[in-house]
């Protein structure tokens, strides 16, 4: 932010300004010693922010087999955390809604703000994120800069009447050298939020990062495209809606490990959005939705449409970076299931024709279900980021490991005899073995089963079919045996290749 700007924004007596709960809440949490007690003894106060709280532990993610009917009931289904997100966010989405004299559309601005926030959420929750409330609160105050600007600098600012938000923040940036998001981030620091939320409203025109590339921050990506999404929901634009629900159809689907079908979930999580702001977003949520994917498909078929040439070409870079991401797990980076069966197929033709030997590694974590249980999901997720770097690390140029599902991954090792693959196998076991996973405040100890087959020219497995079935079942003999095993298909009792011919 140049100093002209920050002078002006130090200097106005008109900025937006902290609600008394918000505060109360903030000022709660900075100290070192408080229970939900606390919080309920502030919130009972706000019967408009008591009821939000009452009606979100109500919804079906916190619903829990009984309604909450009381605040204590509610604050003690939410926890703490999520608590005191949501109570924010109510309390601070009802500030920026009475904000009444300005030159900016408001209304517009609030109804952005409270569908990008539901799509937020909806996104972080799909995505397995630790924190959906978080970012439900971030991208509610995503914009509140946009007040603070056309209070500091309301003439500069009136004369910035863009009609796309991605607009606005170029015509910002050439107006004030930086964008709505940067004064936002700096007006939330004021307030003393936590810097989790200054730091995601911050980023949150980081429009570059749209794909997810590998190493972009999934918070801010759900806060950047639900932003888009709900800009092109709000003004009816079936192209960017189409754009933007494809980007997340692509994103979601490989982290679910199946094809992703978000558009009704948008749909319901915009309708829940309108029911706890009683707000009117959009009118149709799904058949907008739904008509933008159709508009997609006839923009991608029909070279002939009358769309621009820069609109097909946007697109078409989108196509190529979400084929390259696509290849990849988003949660471990080994490639995924359906490179993995495309590497497969592709290694086995080569095999065949060159005479080489081609194992098929299948290594699925022991009890994986009890880390869960015993750690938490997160903390299950950190263990297989580790299983699949540990992997990568000792298979090295000699394969591809992939995540086949779950908690079970693959490994093609071209050019490996069964001796080299069980060798490697049994490094493998005793790497996981010997290794601990810092997760938190847990140091989490797994070990892993595999199940190792080899097609060579002598082999009785006729294509890669039986190679994975192969895989597969000494995998389940290694598990029967005792676990933390490597076995070969061809040391079973009986060979796979006939069970596999009679199944
Ligand atoms: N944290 C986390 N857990 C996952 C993921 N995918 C699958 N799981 C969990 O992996 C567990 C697999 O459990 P099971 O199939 O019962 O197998 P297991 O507990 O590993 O037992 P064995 O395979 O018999 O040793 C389930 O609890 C799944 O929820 C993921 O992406 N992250």
């Amino acid at each position: 932010m140049n100093s002209d700007l920050h002078g002006a924004l130090a200097a106005c007596k008109t900025l937006p300004t902290l609600p008394t709960v918000a505060a109360q809440i903030i000022e709660l949490s900075s100290q070192e010693d408080y229970g939900l007690s606390d919080i309920i003894d502030i919130v009972r106060n706000d019967i408009t922010i008591a009821t939000k709280l009452i009606a979100s532990a109500n919804t079906p993610q916190y619903y829990r087999g009984e309604p909450a009917v009381e605040i204590s009931q509610a604050v003690s289904r939410l926890g703490f955390k999520s608590t005191m997100m949501i109570a924010l966010s109510f309390s601070l989405s009802v500030k920026a809604n009475s904000e009444e004299q300005s030159e900016i559309d408001l209304l517009s601005l609030w109804r952005r703000s409270v569908a990008s926030g539901a799509i937020a959420r909806l996104l972080a929750r799909e995505l397995g994120l630790k924190d959906p409330e978080a970012c439900f609160l971030a991208a509610l105050v995503q914009d509140i800069g946009v007040l603070a600007l056309s209070q500091a600098a309301p003439q500069t600012y009136s004369t910035l009447s863009e009609t796309s938000h991605e607009a606005l923040c170029a015509a910002e940036k050439a107006a004030f050298e930086c964008d709505h998001s940067a004064v936002g981030a700096w007006i939330l620091e004021q307030w003393k939020l936590p810097s989790e939320i200054t730091e995601l409203v911050a980023s949150s025109h980081d429009f570059a990062t749209l794909t997810l590339e590998a190493g972009s921050r999934k918070d801010q990506w759900c806060i950047a495209i639900s932003g888009l999404l709900a800009d092109a929901m709000l003004a009816g634009d079936q192209f960017q809606a189409a754009r933007m629900v494809w980007l997340i159809d692509g994103v979601c689907g490989e982290n679910n490990g199946t094809e992703s079908n978000i558009v009704p979930l948008i749909a319901d999580a915009v309708r829940e959005a309108e029911a706890l702001f009683e707000a009117q977003l959009v009118q149709e949520p799904i058949a907008l939705l739904e008509a933008s994917k159709e508009k997609l498909f006839e923009v991608m078929t029909d070279a002939s449409r009358d769309v621009s040439d820069d609109k097909v070409t946007q697109l078409e870079k989108r196509v190529s970076m979400l084929e390259r991401q696509g290849q990849r797990d988003s949660l471990t980076g080994a490639i995924n299931r359906g490179h993995f069966h495309a590497e497969l197929d592709r290694l086995f033709i080569d095999s065949t024709n060159t005479h080489r030997p081609l194992s098929l590694m299948f290594i699925d974590a022991d009890h994986f279900k009890q880390v869960n249980d015993t750690y938490g999901h997160l903390a299950g997720d950190e263990v297989l980021k580790w299983l699949a770097s540990a992997f990568t690390e000792l298979v090295g140029e000699k394969g591809l490991v992939g995540r086949y599902g779950g908690e079970e991954f693959v490994v093609i090792l071209p050019n490996a005899a069964e001796k080299d693959a069980m060798l490697l196998g049994q490094d493998v076991c005793d790497y996981v073995r010997d290794g601990t996973v810092t997760a938190g405040d847990a140091n989490i100890q797994v070990t892993v089963s595999i199940g190792i087959a080899t097609f060579d020219p002598d082999s009785k497995l006729r294509g890669t079919r039986d190679l994975i079935f192969a895989a597969d079942q000494a995998m389940y003999f290694a598990k029967q045996s005792g676990r933390d095993l490597c076995i070969v298909a061809s040391a079973l009792p009986t060979p796979p290749q006939a069970v596999a011919a009679a199944g």
